[in-house]
């Protein structure tokens, strides 16, 4: 699929005096599922909204198989979208608004029923979409994003409303699309969820990256050599440790939290000063502990920001 990469260069946006967009460049590689995660305000939707040709940039441009949006010939058959859930018309049954969504891009009918076997939603297509839950809506929406067999896949939010089951339903399917070669984009703050399927993660704040790199390195750099000890002899330990320009610290009766060393080094250095322990555990960060650690400026900001609005 050589279509199937999503070029973000250079985007700025301003709304008045809110700068939107400050610089936002990633790309999204065919057959990866990429996170889009930041806080709220952090310039996903936009960034989204411009990619889809919905929002013109004021710099920088969005290339979608190397050209802007508004230059495909067939959008849906390059790029499958779900930005908002709730625009259908609520009298027309779910599967009339996906034969009015084929027929006005010349596709064939057939196209349809596939969508909608692949989104689970065959037991309710002929009912009016109206009285849909949001989760069901979200599979319409993942439906309708699908019918073009894009290269392209688009996501913003699509975990919002779906029970523990379509959960599941999700993340199986966004892994089998990009298993499929596709480019999946999928923004989220549901960060657990991004963890069992991303391959990489783009965080923003401000409308600009803070960090753009494989789930398992921003883990890893995250997880910085943290060990965590049980011990009877915490401040034994925590001596024997910092002699070895390890940073310990005490964190109850019976628990040493160490920094600067490894495991298997806080083994040999505790075996070594004979002091007694019963645990020692390498301490893996999870993606949220990530994106908390990247963005915690900015929710500063956002703090100090809104108290000077409220001056
Ligand atoms: N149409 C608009 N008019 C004015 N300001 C806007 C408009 N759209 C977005 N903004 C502002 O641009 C900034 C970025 O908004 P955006 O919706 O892209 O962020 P987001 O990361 O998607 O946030 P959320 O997670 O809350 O959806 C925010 O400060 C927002 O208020």
């Amino acid at each position: 699929m050589n279509d199937a990469t999503i070029e973000v260069s250079g985007l700025r946006k301003r709304f008045g005096p809110t700068v939107a967009l400050d610089g936002m460049t990633f790309t999204v590689a065919p057959g990866t599922v990429t996170g889009f995660v930041g806080p709220n305000g952090a310039g996903k939707s936009t960034t989204i909204r411009v990619i889809l040709g919905l929002d013109a940039p004021d710099e920088g441009h969005a290339l979608v198989g190397g050209k802007p949006y508004g230059q495909l010939s067939h959008p849906l058959r390059h790029v499958g979208a779900l930005v908002d859930a709730a625009a259908l018309q609520p009298g027309r049954t779910g599967r009339n608004h996906l034969l009015w969504l084929a027929h006005s891009q010349g596709m064939a009918a057939g196209r349809v029923d596939a969508a909608i076997g692949r989104v689970g939603l065959a037991g309710a297509a002929r009912r009016k979409a109206g009285g849909y839950s949001l989760g069901m809506r979200q599979r319409l929406g993942i439906a309708a994003a699908m019918l073009g067999d894009p290269p392209v896949i688009i996501m913003d939010e699509p975990f919002n409303g779906m029970d523990p089951e379509g959960i599941i339903w999700l993340r199986g399917l966004l892994r089998s699309l990009a298993a499929e070669g596709r480019a999946v984009l999928v923004s989220s703050h549901l960060m657990g969820e991004l963890q069992d399927i991303a391959d990489r993660v783009v965080v923003v704040g401000r409308g600009r990256v803070l960090a753009d790199a494989g789930v398992d390195e921003l883990v890893t750099r995250a997880s910085r050599d943290q060990v965590r000890l049980r011990t009877s002899a915490p401040a034994d330990a925590a001596t024997a440790l910092g002699r070895a320009a390890a940073t310990a610290t005490v964190t109850d009766a019976h628990t040493v939290t160490v920094l600067g060393v490894a495991a298997q080094g806080v083994v040999e250095i505790l075996n070594g000063a004979g002091v007694p322990f019963s645990e020692v555990t390498a301490h893996r960060a999870t993606l949220e502990d990530v994106y908390l650690q990247l963005t915690s400026g900015e929710t500063e900001y956002q703090a100090a920001s809104n108290r000077e609005a409220r001056r």
